[in-house]
C-alpha cells in the first residue's frame, strides 16, 4: 500500500471524514480554478487518505457550479489513484428501498452541457473508453465492504445523472423508469468522466435517500426527507469506505490507470504551450 493515495469525496451531508489521523488542511491551485475546498489529507487504519466535500463545507455549491475538473485534478496533484464518491440518490426502483446502498455501474446523462466535464479541448483532442464508467476492481471492494458491515446493498445499477438543482418533474421520474434505471443524482457522472482521464479508479457508495416522485405510496422527493435518511445512515457509509480501505491492495490490476494510452488523437507536435503546461499532471507522458 506505500504508494497508494485513496481519495474520497464527499456528497450531501458528507462534509467530513472522522476517524483519520495526521490530518492536515492543504489548499490545492490547478490551472482549472479553485476546488470546492481545502483537501484533508489523513491516515485511515494505515492507509494514506485525501478527502474533499463535494459540494463545499457548508453545502455552497449546486451541482452545476461544481468545479468538478479542480477537484479531480486537485486529487491527482495529491496522489490520489482511487476516488471513492459518497452521494445520495432517489430510487427509481421499488426494491430500492430508502436506507440501501447501490453501487452503481452505469450512467445515464441528463446534463445540459453548463458543466466542464473533460480536460480535452485548447488543442488537444482525446476520446476515453467509458462503456464501463466505474472501476469494477473498485466497485467489487465497496460492494463487498457493504455487505461486510451488514448494510442492504445492491450490486450494479443505472445512475441517471441530471442537471438540477430542482428535482425531476413526475413525467421524467417515469420516463427515467422506463428507461430501466436504477437511482438518480446530479454529480457523478461528471466526476466519473474526468476521473477516467485522470486515469484515477472511480466507484461510487450511493445512499438511496428517497422515491423521487414516481412512487404512489410515497412523498414525494425533498430536501428535508433526504437529510434524514442521511443522518441515519452516514455512519454505515463510513464504515464502508474503513472497510473497503482496509481491502484495497497495492497495484491496480484495472485498466483506469492506462485509460489514456490509445485517446489522444491531437498531432502533439501542434500542442499550444500552456495547453501542455495545464495537462502535464494528467496527461503529460503522452504528449
Ligand atoms: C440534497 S438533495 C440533491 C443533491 O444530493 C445529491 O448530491 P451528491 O451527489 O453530492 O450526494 C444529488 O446529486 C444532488 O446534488
Ligand atoms: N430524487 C432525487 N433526484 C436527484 N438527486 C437526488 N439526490 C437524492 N435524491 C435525489
Amino acid at each position: 500500500m506505500a504508494n497508494e493515495v485513496i481519495g474520497v469525496i464527499g456528497g450531501s451531508g458528507l462534509y467530513e471524514m472522522e476517524g483519520m489521523t495526521d490530518v492536515a488542511q492543504v489548499t490545492v491551485d490547478t490551472p482549472f480554478g479553485r476546488p470546492s475546498d481545502e483537501y484533508v489529507t489523513g491516515t485511515l487504519d494505515g492507509v494514506r487518505m485525501v478527502f474533499l466535500p463535494r459540494h463545499g463545507k457548508g453545502h455552497r455549491f449546486t451541482p452545476s457550479e461544481v468545479n468538478y475538473r479542480a477537484n479531480i485534478y486537485g486529487m491527482k496533484k495529491l496522489g490520489v489513484t482511487r476516488i471513492i464518491s459518497v452521494s445520495a440518490v432517489g430510487s427509481l426502483r421499488e426494491e430500492i428501498v430508502p436506507g440501501h446502498i447501490v453501487i452503481p455501474d452505469q450512467f445515464i446523462d441528463r446534463t445540459r452541457g453548463f458543466r466542464k466535464d473533460t480536460f480535452f479541448g485548447n488543442g488537444v483532442v482525446g476520446h476515453v473508453q467509458f462503456a464501463d464508467p466505474v472501476c469494477g476492481e473498485l466497485s467489487g471492494l465497496l460492494h463487498a465492504a457493504a455487505v461486510e458491515v451488514g448494510a442492504v446493498v445492491h450490486r450494479g445499477g443505472c445512475y441517471v445523472c441530471m442537471e438540477g438543482p430542482a428535482f425531476s418533474t413526475r413525467a421524467e421520474s417515469h420516463l427515467y423508469r422506463s428507461f430501466g434505471a436504477s437511482v438518480i443524482g446530479m454529480t457523478n457522472l461528471t466526476e466519473a468522466k474526468l476521473a477516467r482521464e485522470a486515469e484515477i479508479c472511480y466507484g461510487v457508495i450511493a445512499l438511496s435517500t428517497d422515491y423521487d416522485c414516481w412512487h404512489d405510496a410515497h412523498a414525494d422527493v425533498s430536501v428535508e426527507a433526504i437529510i434524514a435518511i442521511i443522518k441515519s445512515n452516514v455512519a454505515s457509509a463510513k464504515k464502508i469506505i474503513r472497510q473497503a480501505v482496509s481491502r484495497v491492495a497495492a497495484g491496480r490490476a484495472c485498466a483506469c490507470g492506462e485509460a489514456l494510452k490509445y485517446a489522444i488523437i491531437s498531432d502533439t507536435s501542434v500542442i499550444p504551450v500552456e495547453t501542455r503546461e495545464n495537462l502535464e499532471l494528467i496527461m503529460g507522458k503522452y504528449l
